[in-house]
């Protein structure tokens, strides 16, 4: 008979093709060739056993799915320990092998012995064939659902530890760069709640994923949830997950991303897009830590590491009333402020290296420099996309320019609206003002980084401010 599944690996098809392996231990000939008859017409592979002794070696040769196990082999034994030996020997060297016993009548105790150390199930000698096969099938799918589970369990570890050892790393050595990174360092070992503001583009992703993996939650994942592209009436059931039919199209039960989070960190990107009247359901369960899914009463406990972020001023917004006040102190106990790249100084030439090597790798060309007037026009443009901008302006270069050295004319870089050095004007006064409203822009609320990029004390700013009439 042939043996199917001797190098099967579980999850698909293949599994799904099984009927099952079944090793029969018993030291009486007549059982083991009654069974032996009987099951060979219904299952892949079928092997007999007189005697426990070559058990362990045969479990080691085939996978099988059910052991039907006598638990007496010593001629007049009859308690049942040589039985519950070999039992537990099954169960260390094949876990998810379902073993059955086969008891005599009036051993219902030993039975229940037996099932309380792993056994799944147990047949009365004499037996009614019928009976005998609804329980080997149970039995085995049970041990496929094992297998599965096993399966599913070690590809998650693998999936975890791909994630966190892909980590893209932050490249720059700027001071502004190095201040977030030490803040990182700072609060990654702590679970405290962490909100990174900046502009688009600025890394703040690049931020939170730096502190789940420097976090002792890096074994676990990191879920992100852009909150600025979740639908309303999603909202709940995405985050919060549902029960099989809460709702029309909830065929399956369903968990939220809280859930799927549970022990890593929770990243809910955007957060200053949520809808006031969505804040709230967030910030209750963020305080209670407890989650209802939908069409449940049952709460679940959740324990997660939440880290926020936005592009918004979340303070502004707060006094707009469109932030609730409750929730902006829930999700910042700690501030990081990305800074704009054109605040990082040499880093954009640092970042321009980093993606002349990664596209020119990308698109099999040698890899460019850049000559000294290209790098000028790197360093003074205000890359209002930040890195992300400064990226696919790179990759463009790389792919439309062969030369060997890439000057001003391989990037195109847009002429930004506003920006006071495309001004026609050349009336200082004016200049100025515009110069110090970009700047207050650029730094909403930190009026020392304002000043510090505008090169004047915090005092002169604020003479400004007032002489400008601007807020
Ligand atoms: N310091 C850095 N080093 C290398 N790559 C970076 C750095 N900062 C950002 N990037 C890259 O720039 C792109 C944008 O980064 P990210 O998505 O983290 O920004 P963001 O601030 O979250 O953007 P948004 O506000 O649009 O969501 C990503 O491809 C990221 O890998």
């Amino acid at each position: 008979m042939s043996i199917r599944g001797a190098c099967y690996t579980f999850g698909n098809k293949f599994f799904n093709e099984m009927k099952g392996n079944i090793l029969i231990v018993d030291d009486n000939k007549s059982i083991l060739s009654a069974l032996d008859i009987l099951l060979s017409a219904q299952y892949d592979y079928v092997k007999c056993l007189s005697s426990p002794n070559q058990l362990i070696s045969e479990l080691q040769k085939h996978d099988y799915q059910v052991v039907l196990l006598d638990m007496n082999f010593k001629t007049g034994a009859n308690t049942g320990n040589e039985g519950l030996f070999w039992l537990r020997e099954i169960k260390d060297q094949s876990p998810a092998c379902s073993v059955v016993l086969i008891t005599a009548y009036g051993d219902v105790e030993l039975a229940v012995k037996a099932l309380k150390n792993g056994a799944t199930d147990f047949v009365l000698k004499p037996w009614k064939n019928a009976k005998l096969l609804a329980t080997i099938q149970s039995a085995i799918q049970l041990s496929f659902s094992r297998h599965e589970v096993n399966h599913l369990k070690q590809k998650e570890r693998e999936l975890k530890r791909e994630m966190n050892t892909n980590e893209k790393f932050m490249i720059g050595s700027s001071p502004e760069l190095m201040y977030v990174l030490k803040m990182v360092q700072k609060v990654a070992r702590t679970d405290t709640n962490v909100l990174i503001t900046g502009e688009n583009g600025t890394g703040k992703e690049l931020v939170a994923r730096e502190i789940h993996r420097l976090s002792k939650r890096n074994n676990e994942m990191m879920v992100s949830v852009d909150m600025g592209a979740i639908t309303e009436t999603l909202f709940e059931s995405e985050l919060f997950g549902h029960v099989k039919g809460a709702f029309t199209d909830a065929r399956e039960a369903r968990c939220g991303k809280f859930e799927v989070a549970n022990h890593g960190t929770l990243f809910l990107d955007e957060i200053g897009n949520l809808p006031i009247h969505l804040q709230a359901k967030l910030l209750s369960v963020l305080q209670s830590r407890e989650l209802t899914r939908i069409g449940s009463n049952e709460s679940v406990s959740i324990d997660i590491r939440l880290v926020c972020a936005t592009n918004k001023n979340l303070s502004q917004m707060v006094a707009d009333e469109l932030f609730r006040e409750d929730l902006l102190y829930r999700i910042n106990t700690i501030h990081i402020e990305v800074p704009p790249l054109r605040a990082r100084g040499n880093d954009i030439l640092v970042l321009a290296d980093f993606f002349l090597k990664k596209y020119a790798y990308k698109y099999d060309k040698i890899m460019p420099r850049l000559n000294r007037q290209a790098q000028d026009k790197l360093l003074k443009y205000q890359w209002p996309g930040n890195i992300r901008e400064l990226e696919h302006c790179i990759e463009k270069a790389i792919i439309l320019s062969d030369r060997h050295v890439l000057k001003p004319d391989d990037f195109y870089l847009r002429p930004l609206a506003g920006d006071p050095m495309d001004s026609r004007s050349l009336n200082i006064e004016v200049m100025e003002q515009r110069l110090v409203a970009k700047a207050l822009d650029t730094h909403p609320g930190n009026i020392s980084a304002a000043a510090q990029e505008l090169g004047i004390t915090r005092q002169t700013l604020y003479k400004k401010i007032k002489k400008y009439g601007l807020s």
